[in-house]
């Protein structure tokens, strides 16, 4: 099976039969050659820049989005089955927009929603997946290179973005001379790089050593500032290699990230929640606390100690409700389905505010109970 985590459950809808094939449709923050997509084809098992048929004859049709918020949205709508969005980096931390964007849907819509006490009915009630919004199903890991994409050659005229195959595999080679001695050889015509958030993080030394004059544009994706690059002979990217399949750039650097092992994690999004397994599982969930009380927090994190829970991380993020007012997402050893952990969040909520729990999803490092 292409993916059995996902297909676990009777919550998902199986292919019966090898001739009934069925559709999933995939969300995943594009446009293609981003990281995400490079995630979502890897996760899903998609071996073509389209559709496929997986030996579990389960049809997978990727969707690029021009946001995070996108894909939140195709799976809430339902106009997507899945979604698959990053969630954090080795080097350059958590994507905050996805932290944000997971409060937005479980507090009940627009951003100035309060949210509400007890949403977390989810581990607490008789009911135990009654909560609004995504679930997190899943996680992927993808190592990431970073390349410096400027354009391979000047569009024909009246052609934006041209779309052409194959990539040219020379770092130095194109329009360019190939003699290049030192590293910042051959950049001297580059005004502006663009690259998601999380890619200018990541190559921000050597930016500042090779590029130290150069504009620093944010966009929504690597790929899509790729694309950008691609129309302009005074732009670059920082993005993947897989764009110069996608878009009409080449790779001038290669390897330009400051820091080795350089991963990215990514959560695959659904509608519904998983259900436990036998297998050792990790849970996402956030809270608040009353942040006048001394102890409040201290409070809520000893839970974790109390219950044998391991926390493996922790981020704030400002609730944008009250000023000073912020989020706790943590990530603990157990499924959310595991009378441990389901204790645990009853004893939080004596202690924290706004209790959700996230989802599960295996721990490739948890030992088997
Ligand atoms: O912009 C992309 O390609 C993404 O998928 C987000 C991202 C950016 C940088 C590293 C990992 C993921």
């Amino acid at each position: 099976m292409a993916y059995p985590y996902l297909m676990s459950d009777s919550t998902e809808p199986t292919a019966t039969t090898a001739a009934a094939a069925v559709t999933n449709k995939v969300a995943y923050l594009g446009p293609p050659g981003s990281f995400t997509y490079q995630a979502a084809r890897g996760y899903f098992k998609v071996p073509t820049a389209t559709t496929t048929t997986t030996p579990a004859q389960s049809e997978v049709q990727l969707a690029a989005q021009a946001s995070i918020e996108d894909v939140f949205q195709a799976v809430e709508d339902g106009t997507a089955t899945y979604g698959v969005v990053p969630f954090e980096n080795s080097s350059a931390g958590t994507v905050n927009q996805t932290l944000d964007r997971f409060v937005r849907s479980t507090s009940g819509g627009g951003g100035d929603d309060k949210p509400r006490s007890g949403i977390v009915a989810d581990a607490t009630s008789a009911n135990p997946h009654h909560r609004k919004g995504v679930w997190v199903r899943d996680q992927y890991f993808l190592p990431i290179v970073q390349c410096l994409l400027v354009q391979r050659s000047p569009p024909l005229s009246g052609e934006t973005s041209p779309l052409v195959g194959g990539s040219d595999g020379d770092i130095n080679g194109g329009d360019e001379t190939t003699t290049t001695t030192t590293p910042s050889a051959g950049l001297g015509n580059i005004r502006t790089v663009y690259s998601h958030p999380m890619g200018l993080l990541q190559c921000d030394r050597w930016l500042k050593t090779h590029l130290p004059h150069v504009e620093r544009v944010t966009v929504t994706s690597t790929s899509r500032a790729a694309e950008l690059a691609a129309q302009d002979p005074h732009a670059a990217a920082i993005g993947s290699a897989a764009c110069v399949e996608f878009y009409n750039v080449r790779v001038a650097r290669n390897g330009i990230e400051d820091c080795g092992g350089n991963t990215t994690r990514f959560f695959v999004i659904h509608r519904k929640p998983g259900l436990s397994t036998t297998a050792p599982g990790r849970s996402y969930l956030y809270f608040t606390v009353d942040h006048r009380r001394p102890g409040a927090l201290s409070e809520a994190l000893a839970v974790f100690g109390q219950f044998e829970l391991n926390l493996s991380k922790i981020d704030t993020r400002p609730s944008q409700l009250l000023p000073w007012h912020f989020y706790f997402f943590a990530e603990c050893t157990g499924h959310h389905q595991d009378e441990v952990v389901q204790n645990a969040m009853r004893q939080l909520e004596l202690v924290a505010t706004d209790v959700v729990v996230l989802g599960s999803y295996p721990d490739p490092l948890g030992e088997t109970a």
